[in-house]
């Protein structure tokens, strides 16, 4: 099970819900993940606006758990906004800080993600801060309070997959609170990877809802992460230098 905060997960998986083809696509795709919690941009919501159509009207949510995001607020002031937009609204009170700074890389920017961190906190959200995969800052996030770190595997929609496998490594050796690897996977063996390198979880979006097929890759992602997981607790063999051979050779004749 995954903890965040005092709610449990049966899914490790968390699926966001942009760039969807259509909603019906959308639907399905998040169905096959069997995903429990779903990300959203608050500021993409007309979450006060029932009469404007949304995901959420496609969904039974009573199934999910909803995680809203601040994508979209470039300081600690506008992701506090739109978090308490959020609350108030009656959604959630997980929230997903991200707080953007830089326009054309989309990396976070690590001092207004620390303040409003803070901020959340004192105000009583569960705050899962999306970082880069810088070990000090998620370290210092835990000491703050939060709730779940979330290093980016890189950035975000590039597909690229894990790019610092080592800085990864040192967060979930460190960490006490779940690490989430958020963004930039690109295909089921990067979800797996993460997984099998011992994260909590994985969030993603792009590698599903733009996907040739967002349903079938939504099935798969769901498959990598069980199986990374499962090869996570199995305890992986230690890589070698050199060939040692499958089948012993004690007790073999000569002949
Ligand atoms: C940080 C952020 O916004 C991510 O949650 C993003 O939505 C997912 O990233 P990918 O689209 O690269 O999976």
């Amino acid at each position: 099970m995954l903890k965040i905060g005092n709610q449990e997960f049966k899914s490790r998986l968390l699926l966001g819900t942009g760039k969807y083809p259509d909603f019906d696509v959308q639907k399905k795709a998040v169905e096959a993940s069997c995903t429990d919690i779903l990300t959203f941009t608050v500021r993409r919501m007309k979450i006060f606006e029932p009469s404007q159509p949304n995901f959420l009207e496609q969904l039974d949510v009573e199934k999910y758990t909803l995680l809203p995001n601040t994508a979209g607020a470039k300081t600690a002031a506008e992701a506090v906004r739109h978090a308490k937009l959020a609350k108030a609204s009656g959604l959630c009170d997980m929230i997903k800080v991200e707080v953007i700074g830089c326009d054309k890389t989309l990396l976070p920017d690590p001092v207004e993600t620390l303040k409003a961190t803070e901020e959340l906190i004192k105000e009583g959200f569960t705050v899962l801060p999306y970082t880069s995969d810088d070990v000090v800052l998620a370290r210092r996030l835990e000491e703050l309070g939060a709730h779940a770190v979330m290093p980016g595997a890189s950035p975000i929609g590039s597909g690229q997959g894990i790019i610092n496998r080592e800085n990864l490594c040192f967060i979930i050796e460190q960490s006490r609170v779940p690490v989430i690897v958020d963004a930039g996977i690109g295909s089921p063996a990067d979800t797996a990877q993460a997984m099998e390198l011992g994260a909590d979880g994985v969030l993603l979006n792009t590698a599903v809802s733009a996907a040739k097929d967002p349903v079938k890759m939504a099935e798969a992602m769901k498959l990598a992460i069980e199986a990374g997981r499962l090869g996570y607790e199995a305890g992986r063999i230690p890589k070698k230098r050199y060939a040692t051979a499958s089948s012993p050779m004690e007790g073999m004749s000569r002949t």
